[in-house]
């Protein structure tokens, strides 16, 4: 719990989303008490307290080393703890719910989750699954004054490295000022965040939480593509990836993607030979269609739907 140096943030599902959330939080208050100077918490909209302890929690006993490993070089206070989510959630001040989307009933209908979850900021990052489904199934009489407040948050696996795209659904009712912060912060510290109405939701989450393994497919084809005409693997990959990380540098930058495309392409040049592959191969077609589709899947996850991948064409 809260004490005077910092809240502990607890995730309900300690696998590849939930170390990925805590680690970014992690490095990015390392790499603040490096520099010995928490700029982001000397803001104005900073919460006024920051997590400082960890806790992952699981059903799954071999998480517990996962979570170790991939974690305790931080050095912060961590605790790992296996089928006990009400001690997690007791000892809370922020909780992730980052189980799969049909296991939030599982946890979330546990005897004694009700209490220990009184007051806090729940935030739950499932695909496919509403505030207001979480809301219902915790509060099927309406929510009581000490309820907790539930938060839509969809990220990405780049948490880790500090590079996520986050979109933060917009809360209805607002969260106070001191939520809003503290949610803010933690998304904040592991990337770029968005605000967005709960409609944008599922196309926020095959853009963003899909998007990684989507471009990692392109960047792997590209790498092939060099492999094959000689390039030694190691080193095609590392090219592909520092060119896709130039190129989304010079769009963050301002640039627009057609001008840059445009600009590339010297007059007669290889790249606009390139690209006349891409455009016979529907490359912009099929990367859009991969996002519709996707947007659709997600739209389907919390509602119990088995195998909806293949319910599709
Ligand atoms: N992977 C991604 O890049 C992204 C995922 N998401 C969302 O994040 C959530 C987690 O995804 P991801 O990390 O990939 O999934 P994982 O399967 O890697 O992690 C979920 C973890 O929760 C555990 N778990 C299952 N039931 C319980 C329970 N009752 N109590 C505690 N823990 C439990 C799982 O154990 P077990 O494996 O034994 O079931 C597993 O270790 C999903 O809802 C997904 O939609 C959102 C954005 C991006
Ligand atoms: O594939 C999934 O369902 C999850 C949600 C977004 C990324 N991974």
């Amino acid at each position: 719990m809260s004490d005077s140096e910092g809240l502990t943030l607890t995730v309900l599902g300690a696998g590849t989303m939930g170390i990925a959330i805590m680690g970014g939080v992690m490095s990015s208050l390392a790499s603040a008490k490096t520099k010995s100077a928490l700029s982001s918490s000397a803001s104005s909209s900073a919460p006024p307290k920051l997590p400082s302890k960890f806790i992952a929690c699981d059903t799954w006993a071999p998480a517990e080393q996962k979570v170790k490993d991939a974690l305790s070089h931080y050095a912060f206070p961590l605790t790992t703890l296996t089928n006990k989510n009400i001690q997690g959630a007791r000892d809370a001040d922020v909780l992730i719910l980052s189980c799969k989307p049909h296991g939030f009933k599982d946890i979330l209908g546990e005897s004694g989750m009700r209490d220990a979850l009184a007051g806090k900021v729940l935030i739950s990052i499932l695909a496919g699954v509403t505030q207001e489904q979480i809301e219902q199934f915790l509060y099927p009489s309406g929510a009581p004054e000490n309820a907790c407040r539930i938060v839509r948050v969809m990220p990405n696996t780049a948490s880790f490295v500090g590079e996520s795209m986050s979109v933060i659904q917009k809360s209805e009712p607002p969260l106070t000022d001191a939520q809003q912060a503290l949610v803010e912060w933690i998304f904040n510290s592991i990337g770029r965040v968005v605000t967005l109405p709960a409609g944008n939701m599922d196309a926020s989450t095959a853009l963003c939480g899909s998007g990684p393994a989507f471009f990692a497919l392109v960047l792997e084809a590209a790498a092939d593509g060099g492999v094959a005409m000689g390039l030694p693997r190691a080193e095609a990959q590392l090219m592909a990836a520092q060119t896709m990380r130039g190129t989304t540098g010079l769009v963050l930058s301002g640039e627009h993607p057609a001008v840059l495309k445009d600009k590339v392409s010297t007059p007669g040049g290889c790249t606009i030979g390139g690209l006349m592959v891409l455009e016979e191969g529907t490359v912009r077609g099929t990367v859009s269609r991969a996002i519709r589709e996707a947007t659709v899947v997600a739209s389907q996850l919390g509602q119990g739907a088995k195998n909806v991948n293949g319910t599709r064409h």
